[in-house]
């Protein structure tokens, strides 16, 4: 119970503005790129550059990452649907990703099936390459990562195959039988949308995803959204993170 109040209580901090950003109109997000001198918006390169060990980039270009989170059916991939409509950023599904797998009969793909179906989590490294391939291949130097990481260990296997750490998260808090509702009302065909899965995939955010969430409000990272009501009002949540 004290647990949860004092999480919930960084939760609310992380939602205010940082003291070393309060006092401008620029938005969160170019503040944090002017606070750290990244320069990753007006570059042209196509190369995701892996920091240094003192973890300076080559040529000054890094990526800026938005992680995104939150339990089945809370959201996530409907706002960064918004969030790339207004902002431009290049959204990669950690979930679309391993469906893609799936799909290409490629040779993880039948593990990758069974471990969906079963609402468990797909090895980390699997995962981080596939992300990693994602980053590599595309021009775009800011990206949604949507549903990952789900685990401390998929976390620190992305910091360790990445070598960086996300630059801002996004949490969407939604209540969980609302989250139900609305996965089974999905009707996308998927293989995890029905109630036995759902029930053993909240187990595992539960368990499993809310210490990564909490991880990254200790760390002044995370910004926790109010996942309920309509999609345009929860998107008026998330615009002021971006906004200009
Ligand atoms: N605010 C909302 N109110 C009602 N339904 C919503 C809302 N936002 C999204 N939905 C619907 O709920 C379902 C789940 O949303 P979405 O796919 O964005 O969730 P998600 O967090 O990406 O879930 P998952 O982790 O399972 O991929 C979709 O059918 C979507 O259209
Ligand atoms: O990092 C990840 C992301 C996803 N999974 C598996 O995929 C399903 C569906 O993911 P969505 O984000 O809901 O599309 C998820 O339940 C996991 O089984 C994963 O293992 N690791
Ligand atoms: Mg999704």
């Amino acid at each position: 119970m004290v647990r949860e109040r004092i999480i919930s209580e960084m939760w609310r901090r992380t939602t205010w503005l940082p003291p070393l950003f309060s006092s401008s109109k620029r938005s969160l997000v170019n503040q944090i790129q002017g606070a750290y001198g990244l320069r990753i918006w007006r570059t042209t390169s196509s190369e995701i550059q892996k920091p240094e060990e003192d973890g300076t980039f080559p040529r000054g270009i890094t990526p800026f990452i938005t992680f995104v989170l939150g339990g089945p059916g809370s959201g996530k991939g409907t706002q960064c649907a918004r969030i790339v409509e207004n902002f431009g950023f290049t959204h990669l599904s950690a979930g679309d990703l391993l469906r893609q797998e799936i799909s290409s009969n490629s040779e993880n793909g039948a593990m990758i099936l069974n471990t969906i179906k079963d609402g468990k989590i797909v090895p980390s490294e699997v995962t981080v390459k596939l992300i990693q391939k994602a980053i590599e291949s595309s021009e775009s130097h800011k990206f949604l990562i949507d549903g990952f990481p789900r685990t401390e260990e998929n976390r620190l296997t992305y910091e360790r195959i990445i070598g960086a750490e996300p630059n801002i998260v996004l949490f969407f808090d939604c209540p969980p039988e609302e989250m139900v509702k609305r996965v089974l009302n999905r009707r996308q065909g998927r293989v995890d949308d029905n109630a036995n899965t759902v029930k053993e995939r909240l187990k595992i955010f539960r368990a499993l995803s809310l210490p990564v969430v909490n991880y990254y409000a200790k760390k002044g990272k995370l910004y926790k959204i109010d996942g309920t009501g309509t999609e345009d009002e929860i998107f008026e949540r998330v615009r002021p993170i971006f906004a200009a």
